[in-house]
Order: structure tokens, then C-alpha cells, then sequence
């Protein structure tokens, strides 16, 4: 059936208005029927005046969540662990309640508290406190299990870093091997993703990457250059590198089938309602969103320091956007670069 063309008009407006907010760039880069398409805006670095460009690299954030995700389910469909099994039959003694599920975990169910609330509740001196710091999954769990848990596990969604973190410790668990190795071999390599990376812990982005910069929470305070740090607070939760071309590879072959059975696709598509207007959903480490012209789009959404990213492709795998504006702790921007969603895949809007 006859897709609307993008409107590209619209998503350059959408990346104007995230420079408008406070990014110093931004960029976003459409595959589709007709092809590619490409948008950038601004500097991806404010000292040397780099324009910004598509082919760099960036940190994606919480869009490391899906492919956390899609590790999982490979082990899953595999049948080396089971959704519906409790955490601690894998990592025995590791949670506090036995009726913490695997599914739970990916569903944002589990109750988990999310310690980078307190981590980055003071924003800068939060970030420069673990910018180059190497934390144990260990360690972070706990950190939240020090805080109290926010519902029974299964009862309510509820979003924690918390919950990709102890993913990330499964995936060691049942394949004896670093979280790198399987992202390397069951994504990274078979899409032949070849600007996608995870170095946690080094602190540099290799070849040409963009500079993110963090607003402090200070109104007029000087941007942060917020680029190098280990990310070692988030990892399996948010410390994958890549590039817009990768990551619509990623996600129009996790539509496509090409990485997940049908029946994994089909219960990481099972989502759930996380907003009132019942146009935001979440599966399994993945986001649906439904846009006004009654597409559905899936992928996921990422916020870290110097780099809001969107990654989503229709449930056919057939169209596909990545964009990226590169600041951070500005809502506002990260809100009107969601609007190359709507531009992108409802097209102009009727007259
Ligand atoms: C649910 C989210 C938004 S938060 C979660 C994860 N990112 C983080 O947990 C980082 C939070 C601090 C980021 C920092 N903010 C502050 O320090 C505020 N004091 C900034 O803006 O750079 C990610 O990525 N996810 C986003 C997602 O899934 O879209």
C-alpha cells in the first residue's frame, strides 16, 4: 500500500526548533520506500564549528535498552532462559523478591527503584561525580535496592534503568561471555552495524562522533562538554554507541524479523499503555508510539548526557528515522525533536 512521503520541510523545522531550544545541532536521517533522505542542522562541535553530519557517531542512551533487549530474547527463543521465570533462578540471592520476573524486568514492572534519580538530581555535579567512574552491575543494583521499591513486581509500569542493568547481568550469566561480545555476535555483526560499538568502560567515541553538551541546571550557565565519560551508570541500560544510518538498520530489521522469531516479535510488541492519552506504549525494551495519522511506530527513545535520540520504524520494517540533537537536561528540546516522528512518517499534513 501507498506510504505519504515524508515531509521533509517538517522534519528540518523540528530540528530548528530543537536549535531554537538550546541544542547547538541536530540531525536526522529517514530510510523508506524512495530511499534515504537526510536532515542536519547546527555544530556537532561548538569549538571547532564541525557542521553537523549523519555519518557521526553518538551516544544513543536508553535506545541500548532494545538491543539489551533483543540479546535477551534471542536467549529466550533459545530456550536458555525463560520470560516468565523469576530473576533469582539465574542470579541466585540477587533481588529481594523471588516473584521478580525476567518479563518484569523488560516491561519495567519489576518495582525496581531507578537510583539515577538521586544519581543526576543535581545535574552537572551528578554527571562530573560518575563521568569517570566504573561501577559493577553489582554496585548499581545495589543502589537501588537501598531505595525503597516502587510498586509489587507486575503491578504497574514504572521506568528504571535498574531493570536493563540486572538484563544486562542475565545476558553474562547464561552465555559466560561480556555483554560486548553479544551485542558483537547477535546484532552488531549480522547487521553489519559497522558504527555501532560498546567500549564501556573507555571514555572516547572513536572516528568522527559529535560533541554532546549539557545544559547545567543553572538558567545561563555555560554548556558542559559532556562527550567523553564511561556511561559505566547506565550499560546494558544506555551505553551503546552508534550512528543514524545503524540504527535504522537496527530497527527495520528488528521489524523485518531478521533477528527475532515471530513469536519473540510478536510478545516484544505486546506493549502496554504508559501515558493517559494511550499514544505512548512499552513491550519488551521497546517503545510504541502512535502518531496522529494512525501509523504505529516501535523502537525507543534515548536521553544521556549531550544526546536526545529518537530510533523508530514502522511494523514493517518498510520506513525507518533516527534523530539526534546533541545537548541534554532541556526537555523542551528533546520534545520538539520528537515532532520529525510525525513529519517523517505522516508526511505534510493535509491542507
Ligand atoms: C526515560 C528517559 C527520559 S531517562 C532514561 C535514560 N537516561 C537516563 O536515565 C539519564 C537521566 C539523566 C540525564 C540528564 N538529566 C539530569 O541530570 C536531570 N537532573 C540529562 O538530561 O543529560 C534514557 O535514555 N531513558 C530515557 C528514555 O528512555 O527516553
Amino acid at each position: 500500500p501507498a506510504v505519504p512521503a515524508p515531509d521533509l520541510e517538517g522534519v528540518t523545522a523540528a530540528l530548528n526548533a530543537a536549535m531554537a531550544n538550546g541544542a547547538p545541532g541536530a540531525m536526522a536521517r529517514f530510510t523508506g520506500p524512495d530511499g534515504v533522505r537526510t536532515r542536519t542542522v547546527g555544530v556537532r562541535d561548538r569549538v571547532s564549528g564541525e557542521a553537523m553530519d549523519t555519518r557521526a557517531r553518538f551516544r544513543i542512551g536508553s535506545v541500548s535498552k532494545t538491543f539489551s533487549s533483543v540479546v535477551l530474547l534471542q536467549l529466550v527463543d533459545e530456550g536458555r532462559l525463560e520470560l516468565d521465570a523469576p530473576v533469582n533462578r539465574y542470579l541466585p540471592g540477587l533481588l529481594p523478591d523471588e516473584r521478580i520476573t525476567v518479563r518484569h524486568l523488560l516491561t519495567h514492572r519489576s518495582g525496581l527503584a531507578d537510583y539515577t534519580d538521586q544519581m543526576f538530581a543535581r545535574t552537572v555535579p551528578g554527571f562530573e561525580a560518575v563521568r569517570n567512574r566504573v561501577f559493577s552491575p553489582q554496585e548499581l543494583v545495589g543502589l537501588s535496592l537501598a531505595l525503597p521499591r516502587t510498586t509489587e513486581p507486575g503491578a504497574a509500569y514504572k521506568y528504571s534503568n535498574t531493570n536493563f542493568v540486572v538484563v544486562g547481568m542475565l545476558i553474562e550469566k547464561t552465555t559466560g561471555t561480556s555483554l560486548a561480545r553479544q551485542y558483537e555476535r547477535r546484532v552488531i555483526k549480522p547487521l553489519n552495524l559497522r558504527h555501532t560499538s560498546y567500549v564501556h568502560p573507555e571514555t572516547r567515541i572513536q572516528g568522527q562522533h559529535v560533541r554532546g553538551y549539557l545544559h547545567p541546571d543553572e538558567e545561563g550557565a555555560p554548556l558542559v562538554d559532556s562527550t567523553e565519560q564511561t556511561v559505566s551508570w547506565a550499560q546494558a541500560a544506555g551505553a551503546v554507541i552508534s550512528d543514524p544510518a545503524d540504527l535504522n538498520t537496527f530497527t527495520t530489521a528488528l521489524m523485518r524479523g531478521r533477528l527475532l522469531s515471530p513469536r519473540m516479535m510478536d510478545a516484544m510488541t505486546t506493549v502496554t499503555p504508559t501515558d493517559a492519552a494511550q499514544t505512548r506504549f512499552y513491550g519488551l525494551g521497546l517503545r510504541r508510539y502512535d502518531l496522529s495519522c494512525g501509523t504505529q511506530v516501535y523502537g525507543h527513545t534515548g536521553t544521556v548526557q549531550g544526546f536526545y535520540t529518537y530510533a523508530f520504524a514502522t511494523r514493517d520494517g518498510r520506513r525507518a528515522l533516527s534523530a539526534m540533537a546533541n545537548t541534554s537536561n532541556r526537555g523542551a528540546v528533546n520534545t520538539v525533536l520528537g515532532g520529525t516522528l510525525e513529519a517523517a512518517f505522516c508526511g505534510k499534513p493535509a491542507k
